[in-house]
């Protein structure tokens, strides 16, 4: 099976509303916040948005795993990670991908297109779900509003898993994750 990741940094965007023209809406926490997505451009969901992040070498932690991941697809450093989910995909009843899912706040550095991503950040109620992997819909969501998931979601139609069909899934929120003593945020 493979280990793999994902990031997504977040923050305060500059597409929100003005406070000083938009009251109402200043009221509203989601109001303005941006989550940086990757467009693929080779491998696995090549021409799909998801967040930076990849296959964990051999000897890599998780954590470390999403760091470098985030540094070489779009030249971010990522700090402070909070892990905020696992999900496990299976392809014809076989487990495929342990996914270890984390989000942040605190980065450095501008997001840089690389050979194997073009980054972008995006309004968290704006997100291109229909040009996301399937399965992306039902957790991400929760995961950039802050809470913690734990899923497994099943394809069928062999390989490879992204031209598989997304059949079903189990999905628990505020699940406590395994080896993750990290404090919590608020987002
Ligand atoms: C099934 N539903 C899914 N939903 C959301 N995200 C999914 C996913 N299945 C895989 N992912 C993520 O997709 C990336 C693969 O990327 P990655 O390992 O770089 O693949 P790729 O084949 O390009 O690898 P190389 O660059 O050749 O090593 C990696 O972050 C992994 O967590």
């Amino acid at each position: 099976m493979i280990e793999a990741t994902l990031c997504f940094p977040l923050r305060d965007g500059e597409t929100g509303a003005d406070p000083a023209t938009d009251a109402d809406l200043a009221t509203d926490d989601e109001t303005g916040r941006e989550v940086l997505l990757i467009e693929k451009r080779r491998g696995l969901g090549e021409g799909w948005y998801n967040g930076p992040g990849g296959k964990c070498e051999p000897g890599e932690t998780p954590r470390e795993c999403a760091i470098r991941e985030t540094r070489e697809e779009v030249g971010l450093e990522v700090r402070d990670l909070e892990k905020a989910g696992e999900l496990r995909f299976l392809l014809d009843g076989e487990a495929h991908t342990f996914c270890h899912v984390y989000r942040t706040r605190s980065f450095e550095g501008e997001p840089t297109a690389s050979e194997e991503a073009a980054p972008e950040w995006v309004p968290v109620d704006d997100v291109p779900y229909d040009r996301m992997w399937d399965d992306d819909r039902l957790w991400l969501p929760g995961v950039l509003e802050g809470k913690t998931v734990a899923g497994e979601f099943r394809f069928e139609g062999g390989t490879p898993l992204d031209e598989a069909d997304f059949v079903d899934h189990e999905m628990a929120w505020d699940a406590s994750l395994e080896g993750d003593q990290d404090e919590k945020r608020s987002y």
